[in-house]
């Protein structure tokens, strides 16, 4: 899948997030920007405008880009802490866009989390009304 990547600083859970996504054969994309409101609205941008199919954010807390992303019409993201919260949001919720915090989660959960997301391919049938209606 094309994965829109984008984080405002560096340490060893981003690099974890992105060798996984490389290593599990994803085209990153790497959009530019100069602050997390802007990393967040120009990932969420690569996904609503088609050159991505989902996108993946981190900040210190990954609420910040998660709430910029989310200013983004079409665009669904979701704060994820651990594999159950973040398959529930493709699941349930239909999450496009996966924000994290590269401060609080390990390299090794936030790939589990991150694995947990792109594995879950359609949302429940069930859930299709609430989502419509998000
Ligand atoms: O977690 C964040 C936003 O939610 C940012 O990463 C954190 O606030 C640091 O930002 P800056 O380097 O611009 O001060």
């Amino acid at each position: 899948m094309r994965v829109a990547f984008g984080s405002d600083d560096e340490n060893d859970t981003t690099r974890a997030v992105v060798q996984a996504l490389t290593d599990d054969g994803h085209e990153v994309l790497r959009p530019s920007f100069a602050t997390w409101p802007e990393l967040g609205r120009a990932v969420g941008l690569d996904v609503v405008e088609g050159r991505a199919d989902y996108g993946v954010v981190m900040c210190w807390t990954g609420t910040g880009t998660a709430i910029a992303a989310n200013k983004v019409p079409g665009v669904r993201a979701a704060l994820a802490w651990d594999p159950w919260i973040a398959k529930g949001a493709r699941l349930w919720n239909d999450a496009n866009v996966l924000a994290m915090s590269l401060k609080r989660l390990a390299p090794d959960v936030a790939v589990e989390v991150l694995r947990a997301f792109l594995a879950e391919p359609e949302p429940d049938p069930d859930e299709a009304a609430n989502i419509k209606a998000l």
